[in-house]
């Protein structure tokens, strides 16, 4: 059984306006998040990413279908038993929330002391949290004289105070700029190697989820439409969102008034190899230059997730011989002829 597992999960909110239609926020979703990944959960805004982290740590109750997380039903519990549920759930926030009035001590304390941790035990934790995220010199220090990273990092000590064992990162770089980002992923991917915390990671950057996650599911109108590993989904998605998503780090293969401003632009004809194609890259290019063609690379873009690498170029193919050329290796698997 998977640690968090969901199954036909709907959830309804009553209409925010008086006569308006009631809101399906999650409709019928089935989720499985394996003990030990990175699972990030990828949508436009509205999609239903929020709610679905709530039903998992118990915030919201869902209309109907079960939510399990490592072998218990939260869907069943009383409020006691959800309490102690979500001590081993670790959030971070967007904007941290942390409390403006306590030191970076203070801030990881307390959720220490509301799990009625004794002091000599407060102490030796906390100095292991702020080692582990790299702010050993900053515990007298209050939020405000921290940078936004620095406040993440605190975010995360906190979450992880009461030795949860998975974590739940809804938009935690999104206030970030891309230095602190990464700093802030290596730390995720830290707590997840070192530690075994299963990560569930919400977010908008596909950057983020092809740096961080091992697998994605990827949500539209409160439904799970696609999922799997990262390097799969990129290399091949089956979904319009999806796409739009992927072509966020590679263009999109050129169609319509872009495929024609190529066509203006180079002349010849064009050619679209999928780089993670069956067929490979050094068949094509043998192909081309054993006809005496000239090929020049006009769009697209190459990418990695961990050893697999994705993405498609377009060629521009000119010379005598072009015809015979593209026609032989049209044929071939993983190329597709656009003009
Ligand atoms: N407590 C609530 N009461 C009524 N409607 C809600 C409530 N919470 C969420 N919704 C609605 O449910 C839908 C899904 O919202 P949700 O916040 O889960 O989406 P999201 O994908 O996280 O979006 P965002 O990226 O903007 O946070 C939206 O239409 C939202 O307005």
């Amino acid at each position: 059984m998977a640690l968090v597992e969901l199954r036909d999960v709907h959830k309804t909110f009553a209409p925010t306006k008086k006569g308006g239609a009631p809101i399906e926020a999650i409709r019928g979703v089935d989720l499985d998040v394996e003990a030990g990944e990175i699972h990030a959960i990828v949508g436009y805004s509205g999609a239903g990413k929020s709610t679905l982290v709530r039903l998992v740590n118990a915030l919201e109750q869902p209309t109907s279908g079960s939510v399990t997380v490592d072998g218990t039903r939260l869907d069943q519990l009383g409020e006691r038993d959800i309490r102690r549920v979500r001590q081993g759930i670790g959030m971070i926030f967007q904007q941290f929330n942390l409390m403006r009035s306590r030191t970076v001590w203070g801030n990881l304390e307390f959720p220490l002391k509301l799990a009625g941790v004794d002091q000599a035990e407060r102490q030796r934790r906390i100095s292991e949290l702020l080692h582990f995220v790299g702010l050993a010199d900053k515990a007298h220090a209050y939020p405000e004289q921290l940078s936004g990273g620095q406040k993440q990092r605190v975010g995360i000590a906190r979450a992880l105070a009461t030795n949860p064992s998975i974590l739940l990162a809804d938009e935690s770089t999104s206030a970030l700029d891309p230095d602190t980002t990464r700093e802030v992923l290596s730390l995720l991917r830290k707590v997840n190697e070192d530690l075994g915390i299963t990560i569930i990671v919400i977010t908008h950057e596909m950057d983020v989820v092809r740096t961080l996650a091992h697998r994605v599911s990827v949500m539209e109108h409160g439904r799970v439409v696609e999922s799997g590993d990262v390097a799969e989904v990129f290399a091949r998605p089956r979904e319009q969102v999806t796409r739009r998503f992927v072509a966020t780090l590679v263009d999109e293969v050129p169609q319509g008034a872009e495929l024609e401003a190529l066509r203006e632009r180079f002349g010849g004809r064009l050619l679209v190899v999928d780089v993670e194609g069956h067929t490979s890259q050094a068949e094509v290019f043998a192909a081309l230059a054993a006809r005496g063609v000239s090929v020049e690379v006009v769009q697209g873009g190459v990418n990695r997730v961990g050893s697999a690498v994705f993405g498609h170029v377009t060629l521009s193919v000119h010379g005598d011989d072009v015809d015979a050329a593209v026609a032989q290796v049209g044929r071939l698997e993983g190329v597709e002829v656009l003009a």
